[in-house]
């Protein structure tokens, strides 16, 4: 089916249908093609540890629904996804993002057998503090990890902009260059005990929907349990959570 396909699927979903009534344009009825991840200019990385950098993800059409429907946390940070919070569009995204499809291609890449069978976990994030993304690895309990970007523009500036890193200690021991956080730009690793993964202090808006698979329900619960709570937590401390780490050093590093 082309990618801004003009073909109904099998079961349209009621996400699908009023992404379509809204936007009044071409239904864009399929957003991510797992096909594209093959692509010629996806960078595919296997040490230190397997990682793809993709581009062009997402369809040119969806750009005005995407923005319309993404999430209006009021605080910085990853939360977890929430049907009611979202859009129409950003909630058919997430079902294609966290499809058998979208992860079998993702696993085959990077090396990781029936990644679908994994339950995931979406997080989101609207925008940053500047304490966040010092560097880390992502926690055991995860597998692996995609971070889909969805930017309009991005100043010129390496602020924000996500890296791989050969160390836990240096935010400049980069493996591949730089990731802006554009529009489309998608990035997956195999999580491991040297994934190390950060960006340069970055404040303001930053959209990123991530997806991990992990190793199982329990931590799943687990995880949105501890989201939730500090959805709520920054929603009342929100200053205290800015201040903390206004002030990091670029090299930080965090577990986790
Ligand atoms: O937002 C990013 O680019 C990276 C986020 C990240 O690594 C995380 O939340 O674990
Ligand atoms: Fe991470």
């Amino acid at each position: 089916m082309p990618r801004d396909g003009v073909a109904l699927p099998a079961l349209p979903n009621p996400d699908r249908i009023a992404a379509f009534v809204r936007s009044g344009t071409l239904p864009v009825l399929n957003l991510l093609d797992p096909h594209a991840l093959e692509r010629p200019d996806t960078v595919v990385v296997s040490e230190p540890f397997a990682f793809l950098v993709a581009h062009g993800q997402l369809p040119e059409a969806a750009r005005p629904s995407l923005g319309t429907d993404f999430p209006r946390y009021p605080s910085a940070g990853f939360f977890p996804h929430e049907r009611v919070d979202c859009g129409a569009a950003i909630n058919a995204l997430i079902d294609e993002l966290t499809s058998p499809a979208i992860a079998g291609a993702i696993g085959r890449r990077l090396g990781i057998a029936n990644l679908g069978q994994y339950p995931t976990l979406v997080t989101i994030c609207r925008a940053l503090n500047r304490r966040h993304g010092t560097i880390h690895t992502d926690s055991r309990s995860k597998i692996a990890t995609a971070l889909l970007y969805l930017n309009e523009s991005w100043p010129e500036t390496s602020a924000g902009c996500l890296r791989f890193l050969r160390r836990a200690d240096s935010i400049d021991d980069q493996v591949t260059p730089e990731i802006k956080p554009l529009y489309g730009n998608l990035v997956a690793f195999r999580r491991s005990d040297c994934s190390f993964h950060g960006h340069l202090p970055y404040e303001g808006e930053r959209r990123v929907i991530q997806v991990a698979w992990l190793t199982s329900e329990e931590e799943k619960s687990r995880k949105t349990r501890r989201g939730r709570f500090s959805r709520l937590f920054k929603k009342l401390f929100g200053a205290i959570d800015r201040r903390i780490g206004a002030g990091r050093r670029d090299d930080a590093s965090h577990l986790d």
